[in-house]
Formats: structure tokens, sequence, C-alpha cells
């Protein structure tokens, strides 16, 4: 898509996303290290304080308006048996979420998130759940095609799903303060793991987890599937919409794409598990920058998982071996992000406090 400056509407966000502010990160860091505590007791949070400083251009960060994003696609490789779960559980689990009854609702209600449900890509169709304004529908297709017999999705119906994450952020860019990410979709794992090895060059059998829980066979199974995608399909590693209509999905294009349009608002992102992880990645390949914009919430119990992380070189907040997805894990870091900017705003100085500094005390 095009818009009147000629630019694409991808190329057009991807030259809004700039780095953290340097300037707004040192005089965090300053702050920081005047806080009535041993030099930089409060570790991973304090770096989290300074990247919020960094993101946000203040060193009052607002977090208070979160939302997890939850995108719903389906995955023509379901039929492939790669999980554990049949296909009509991704429509099932949109009703649970819109009841209020899954994982992701009672662990966003705790962290004061709110949860928005996209419809990117999913089998059905949820015409009431749209009119009446339950769930957002940015439908680009009725599930993928089977990656194991040629491509995911046309490269035009990649560039939508990730525009489609885009105009989301966009949308709700003006009613929040901290974006984050979430997905739904069976079978959803198997891309997942083919966009990591495409990224991360490291063998199948290597990166290849129990997603729903498979057994052995199931697990053998899923890396044959996986390893007959990439050769059918050979995906481009140099061209991220390229990964994405071979080996991806409609929802990990379209949390690529939040996470673009969060960078460009300047507002973080927190990526939740292994899922939002491979939508990173894709959304690093087109914009590098936007790697400055994730809060990278844990790591899962998938093998790819951690080889992303580390490819993206994030250091995860939380290691609880969850493997759910849905942003269950990012509504839990949403705490952690209350809790930086807590310790930023909230902490006294020595100066301010009259507590003596290591600086002035002798040591014999
Ligand atoms: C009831 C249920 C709820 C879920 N919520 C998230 N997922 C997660 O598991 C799926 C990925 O694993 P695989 O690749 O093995 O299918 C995705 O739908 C993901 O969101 C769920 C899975 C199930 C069964
Ligand atoms: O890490 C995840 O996000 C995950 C792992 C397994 C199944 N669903 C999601």
């Amino acid at each position: 898509m095009k818009n009147s400056s000629g630019l694409s509407f991808l190329d057009a966000t991807f030259r809004s996303i700039y780095p953290q502010d340097f300037e707004y990160r040192q005089r965090a860091e300053e702050h920081l290290n005047q806080l009535t505590m041993p030099h930089w007791a409060l570790g991973d949070l304090m770096d989290l304080a300074v990247d919020l400083a960094g993101m946000t251009r203040s060193l009052q960060p607002p977090v208070a308006r979160k939302k997890v994003v939850v995108m719903v696609g389906d995955h023509g490789v379901a039929a492939e048996g790669v999980s554990l779960f049949p296909a009509e559980v991704t429509t099932q689990m949109v009703y649970n979420f819109i009841r209020g009854g899954a994982g992701i609702n009672a662990l966003a209600g705790r962290s004061q998130t709110e949860v928005c449900v996209v419809d990117v890509g999913a089998r059905d169709s949820f015409d009431e759940l749209v009119e009446t304004g339950r769930i957002v529908a940015k439908k680009i297709g009725h599930g993928t095609a089977n990656i194991a017999h040629g491509p995911a999705m046309s490269r035009t119906h990649a560039v939508m799903a990730v525009e489609a994450g885009i105009e989301i952020a966009n949308d709700l860019a003006a009613t929040t303060d901290v974006f984050g990410t979430g997905d739904m979709g069976i079978g959803n794992t198997t891309p997942s793991t083919a966009i990591a090895a495409v990224f991360t060059g490291e063998k199948v059998s290597e990166l290849t987890g129990r997603g729903t829980g498979i057994d052995d066979a199931g697990l053998l199974k899923k890396i044959a599937v996986i390893e007959r995608a990439l050769q059918i399909n050979r995906p481009d590693p140099k061209d991220g919409i390229d990964v994405l209509a071979k080996v991806g999905g409609f929802e990990i294009g379209a949390i690529a794409g939040l996470i673009l349009g969060a960078a460009a608002h300047r507002k973080p992102v927190v990526v939740d598990g292994f899922i939002s992880t491979a939508g990173a990645m894709i959304a690093c390949s087109l914009e590098p920058f936007v790697r400055d914009f994730l809060v990278c919430a844990h790591c899962s119990v998938e093998p790819a998982h951690k080889v992303l992380l580390s490819k993206l070189q994030c250091r995860p907040l939380l290691e609880l071996n969850l493997r759910l997805g849905e942003g269950t894990g990012a509504a839990l870091a949403m705490h952690l992000v209350d809790a930086a900017v807590a310790i930023l705003t909230e902490v006294a100085t020595f100066s301010e406090a009259g507590v003596s500094d290591s600086s002035r005390s002798v040591q014999k």
C-alpha cells in the first residue's frame, strides 16, 4: 500500500523508528546511581528503568495504560498433526478470551492490563463478536496454507499481515502507554520454529519443542515437517517478508507489525513467549532499530525461544517454564515494568534521605 508521499505504509513506519534516546538513558542512569541502596542493587529492574527512559524520552515513563494484543490465526500445517490439539481450539479459545476465562484474562487482570483480541487469520469468522466490538477484525485469510506443501501465504498477504499489526498499534497508541504481544493459533509453534531456523541457522532438530505437549513420535514428525517446509519453500533470511510469507503465519506477521507500530510511537512493547519472539525477529529483520523498544518478558521451555532471544541479544526478565503464549508472559512482566518505573520515580537519593554514601565511607 502506498500513501500520498509515495512511500509504502511499511517504509513510512520504518522511517519513523529511531533508537532509544541516549541522553534520557544517561540521565536515568545518573539518577539511579544516587538511590539509597548499594550500587545497582536492583539489577535488571534498573536496566529496565534505563531502557524505559530511553524509549519514552522521560524520567517518569508513562506506563499506567497497558494493553496486551492477542493476535489470532490458524495454520494449514496443523493438518500434518504437529499439535496435540485440533485446529478448532483456536476459535474455541477466542470465545474463552471474550468470556474472560483464559490464562491471559486472569493474569492481565492482576496487572491492570487490558486484553484486545484481533482476528488476523482464524479459519472461522466472528461476525457477532466483531459487530459488538468484542474483537477487532483484520482478517487477511481463513488460515494459512500448509507450509509442508508450499508457501504459507502470498507476499502481498504477508505485507498485509504486518500492516494490520501496525494499524492496530496506530489505533491504540493514543490510549496505550505500554503494549504487550500475544498469540493464539493451534500449530503456531511449527512456523515459529521454522522462522527461528531460518534466522539462526541452527538445526531444526535442536530447535523443535513439544508445543502443546506432543509425544516423542509427534516430535520427530514435527521436525520432519519443518525440515520439509524449509526445503520446499527456501525462505530468504535477508528478506523478512519472504520468511513470513513462506513459513510464517498471519498472527506472527501482525505481531511483527504491532511491535513496529509501537516502536514508531516510542512506546515500549513487552514481547511475550516463543511465537511473539518469532514475530519480533521478523520485525527486527525489517527494521533493526525496533530492537530498542522490546522488553522481553520471559524465556519459555521451547528450545528455539532461547536461541531467538540470544540472536536478538535480549535478556528475558522471567524464567518460569511457561509454554502457553496468549500474552500471559507479557501480562506477568507488566508488573516488572511498573516496578522499574516505581524505582526510577519513588526511591530517595542519598542526599534527599540524608543517608551516607559509600563514596564517603572509609574502607580499611
Ligand atoms: C487450550 C489451549 C489454549 C492455548 N492458549 C495458547 N495456546 C498456545 O498453543 C498453541 C501452540 O502450540 P502448538 O504448536 O503445539 O499447537 C497456540 O495456540 C498457542 O497460542 C494454547 C493451546 C491450547 C491447546
Ligand atoms: O512459548 C510460547 O509462547 C508457547 C509455547 C508453547 C505453546 N504455545 C506458546
